[in-house]
């Protein structure tokens, strides 16, 4: 009995050590030379920009979606948010509606599932009439070995990912058409989409489809009026994304210190290029997609970059070494 206890004292404290919350995992601080790069929270875009405009954005009651969702607001969007836990949206949609003045809807919406999509469309139609701005940014994940993944993860995060981001879109954008009313869609995906990602496998096979539906229906729909966008973010603090991809914290250290901006970034910052993105101010970007990471991409990529770590007096050497060489 008395190891039992003891083996279970052992576990608590491994697992506060671990496990992610604000009281047990300290949040790494920016680096020095990020004050060189701070973010600005304003909203960007002149008051009244989406002044009788409609917005729908899947996942807009919690992280990123709600950021967007207060912002498009805050410019005078009415608002829908949807996603499958309706407290969580009836909360967001109050407070966000409370601060701004403007009408934000919460509709329950599991993205899955087409049926569910039809009816919450229909709701949506007749609520507000057709959304002027469509985000698909509803998303599920977590970091896994692709070895222990079973088939129903894999669909799991496939499902809500690329299959709800097609239906919603196709589900709207079908009445769009049909109503020969044009609207500005934009598609929430991530860095890895391009370059693809172990220990997220089925994240980035599903966020590179959601790219290549994107870009196609740009070049398919635009006559239609459509218009069709993507913003590939890099880290940015959400409970729902670092709860999932660095449970116990252990990787913001690494992750800071291979983005070239120094910090992480703001959801307010996404929001406002996402406003942008969806605003008549870009009526003339399509098929666009824009990696928004602070550098951590091409940072990745570059195969010399790792010669940040090398001294001067390091460089002098091998200076010394290079010149020396004569011939091949
Ligand atoms: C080097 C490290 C870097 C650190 C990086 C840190 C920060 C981030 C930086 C960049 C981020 C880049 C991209 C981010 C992309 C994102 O999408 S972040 C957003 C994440 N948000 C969410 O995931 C919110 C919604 N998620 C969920 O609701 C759930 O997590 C889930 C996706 C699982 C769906 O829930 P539900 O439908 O209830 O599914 P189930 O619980 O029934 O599970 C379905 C099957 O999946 C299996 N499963 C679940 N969790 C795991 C796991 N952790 N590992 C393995 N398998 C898992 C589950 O067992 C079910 O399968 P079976 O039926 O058992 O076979
Ligand atoms: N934060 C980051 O660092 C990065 C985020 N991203 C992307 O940004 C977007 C927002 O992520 P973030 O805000 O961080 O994380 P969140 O977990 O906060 O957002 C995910 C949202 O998706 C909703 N959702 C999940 N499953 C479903 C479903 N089946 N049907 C409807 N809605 C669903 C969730 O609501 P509910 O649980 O109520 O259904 C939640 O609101 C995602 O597309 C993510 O891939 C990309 C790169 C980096």
């Amino acid at each position: 009995m008395a190891a039992l206890v003891l083996r279970w004292k052992t576990f608590k404290t491994f697992a506060a050590s671990c496990f992610h919350s604000s009281s047990t995992v300290a949040q790494q601080p920016p680096l020095p030379h990020s004050r060189f790069f701070p973010p600005l929270e304003a909203a960007m875009l002149p008051d009244g920009t989406f002044r009788g405009r409609v917005a729908f954005i899947t996942g807009g009651g919690t992280g990123l979606g709600r950021a967007m969702t207060a912002t498009l607001s805050h410019l005078g969007a009415e608002c829908v948010i949807a996603s499958r836990k309706l407290e969580v949206l009836q909360q967001a949609a109050d407070e966000i509606s409370g601060q701004t003045g403007n009408k934000v809807h919460a509709v329950q919406l599991d993205v899955r599932d087409p049926q569910a999509v039809t009816r919450c469309v229909e709701h949506i139609e007749s609520l507000t009439g057709l959304p002027d701005v469509i985000i698909n940014n509803a998303a599920g994940n977590f970091v896994c070995p692709s070895e222990n993944l079973s088939a129903n993860a894999w669909k799991s995060i496939t499902d809500i990912v690329l299959n709800g981001t097609a239906f919603v879109t196709l589900e709207l954008g079908k009445r769009l058409v049909r109503s020969q009313k044009g609207a500005a869609f934009l598609a929430i995906t991530t860095i890895y989409a391009e370059s693809g990602s172990g220990f997220v496998v089925p994240s980035a096979a599903a966020k590179a489809g959601v790219e290549a539906l994107y870009k196609s229906l740009a070049g398919e729909w635009g006559h239609y009026g459509l218009r069709f966008n993507i913003i590939q973010p890099g880290p940015i603090r959400t409970k729902g994304a670092f709860s999932r991809l660095d449970p116990t914290g252990q990787f913001e250290a690494g992750m800071l210190s291979r983005i070239p901006t120094g910090r992480l970034g703001q959801a307010s910052e996404m929001a406002n290029l996402a406003s942008y993105l969806c605003s008549d101010y870009a009526s003339w970007m399509s098929g666009a997609v824009i990696r928004f990471d602070g550098g951590e991409y091409v940072m990745m990529a570059g195969e010399f970059n790792e010669l940040h770590k090398v001294t001067a007096d390091q460089w002098k050497v091998m200076e010394k070494m290079i010149r020396s060489t004569k011939g091949s």
